[in-house]
């Protein structure tokens, strides 16, 4: 018997942001479903050759709902080439970088809905260098 981890789902309230979010980190929509009986759209994001194996689910569900962040939901973790270039091209889209990768291997930013995103260096830590080595976090951490 067999078991394979497959997708990880995220209830979203602006699902246009939070692919264009997704999008940055190198993830693309592999699919979508609009379910007009449910009122609501599925969306499915996987990194270039994971669809299938680790994707996101997106729901957005088109009647308004509250949603409280759920602590205790954590967060999705990533394993990225260049934690710095990363971080520098989210940035310079506007995107927070919550916790900074100081130590050249882990940073964290937030989904438009506030999910926490983890990013860790591939390999051997970055040196450590500026900014990041005198950048504060920002925010709840
Ligand atoms: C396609 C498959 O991967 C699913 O996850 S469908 C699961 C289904 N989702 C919905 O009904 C979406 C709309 C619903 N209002 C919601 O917000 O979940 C479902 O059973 N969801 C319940 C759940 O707890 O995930
Ligand atoms: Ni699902």
């Amino acid at each position: 018997m067999t078991i394979q981890y497959l997708h990880t789902m995220l209830r979203v309230t602006d699902p246009e942001a939070t692919i264009k979010f997704f999008n940055l980190l190198g993830l693309e929509e592999v699919r979508r479903y609009d379910n007009e009986k449910g009122r609501f759209t599925l969306i499915f994001l996987a990194a270039p050759g994971q669809a299938d194996i680790a994707e996101v689910e997106l729901t957005y569900n088109w009647d308004v709902e509250p949603y409280d962040g759920g602590r205790n939901f954590g967060h999705l973790a990533y394993r990225v080439d260049d934690i710095y270039a990363l971080c520098q091209k989210l940035m310079d889209a506007g995107i927070t970088i919550n916790r900074p990768p100081r130590d050249g291997h882990m940073a964290f930013v937030r989904t438009p809905d506030n999910i926490s995103i983890e990013l860790l260096q591939a390999g051997d830590r970055l040196p450590v260098q500026e900014p990041w080595a005198s950048m504060e976090n920002i925010g709840s951490w």
